[in-house]
């Protein structure tokens, strides 16, 4: 039997003032910084330990790593930072308020936008300021794999290969993983894993900070998972992620 661990970033500032962000590289708050710690604890004290970690190429989600690891006193993990593991590009969305945007377009449409497979957000015009094709980070990419937005399918359709190329190998070899990411990359993960229908994924929410546990069998299919910290406060967390999108 493998297990991996999987982390949501802690609270990010656009988190905290409840914009979506999508590749918007934005850092955590104070809250967020507390949340990576005491997951690194938790995990800690749980008996955990890594050889491998893989995270984003977004702040939130590598300093939230580096806060774990730190805690645990296992700075020394190497760390593969891979792009398609960032969250999923939220297009022209990014930058507004959620709440906002539900009171102008309604909250079934925002409820479309984030949870829905294979509807995309509007996409980025090309002359946008926040479109990344100058970004160093993403300097070996060609235009085509750099997003102007994406829909769940989308991410899942770089996040899968992460997996199958990178991550399984790995697990095969006998690492022990923690990957570091964000709600809709792991949402396609899970997504893979699980074998989640694309109608029940849209009920799928990911808490900030809190350690979650995959047991795997030898072929790495699922066997059972579970959050390592407090269930009332787990499910409480997921619930004000789902209702983020809707207006006050
Ligand atoms: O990109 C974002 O805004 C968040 O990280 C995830 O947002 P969501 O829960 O609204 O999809």
């Amino acid at each position: 039997m493998y297990k991996i661990v999987f982390m949501r970033h802690g609270e990010s500032t656009w988190n905290l003032s409840n914009r979506f962000t999508g590749w918007t590289d934005v850092d955590l708050t104070e809250k967020g910084i507390n949340e990576a710690k005491a997951a690194g604890k938790v995990l800690k004290e749980s008996g955990f330990t890594f050889d491998l970690a893989y995270t984003s190429v977004l702040k939130r989600a590598v300093r939230t790593l580096w806060l774990a690891l730190d805690e645990m006193d296992m700075m020394y993990v190497p760390i593969k930072n891979d792009w398609r593991l960032n969250e999923r590009h939220y297009g022209a969305l990014q930058g507004l308020d959620k709440g906002e945007t539900a009171a102008k377009y309604g909250d079934e449409q925002v409820l479309v936008w984030r949870r829905s497979y294979d509807t995309p957000p509007p996409a980025l015009e090309v002359s946008d300021d926040r479109v990344s094709y100058n970004d160093p980070r993403y300097a070996g990419l060609s235009k085509e794999q750099i997003p102007l937005t994406e829909c769940l399918k989308d991410t899942v359709a770089r996040v899968v290969p992460v997996w199958d190329e990178d991550i399984a190998p790995a697990i095969r070899a006998g690492k022990k993983i923690i990957i570091s990411a964000h709600g809709n990359s792991l949402r396609a993960l899970i997504k893979m894993l699980d074998g989640i229908s694309d109608n029940d994924i849209v009920g799928l929410n990911i808490p900030n900070g809190q350690p979650l546990v995959y047991e795997l069998d030898a072929d790495l299919k699922p066997i059972r998972h579970y959050y390592l910290g407090d269930a009332d406060a787990i499910a409480a967390a997921q619930a004000a992620v789902a209702n983020q999108g809707k207006a006050k």
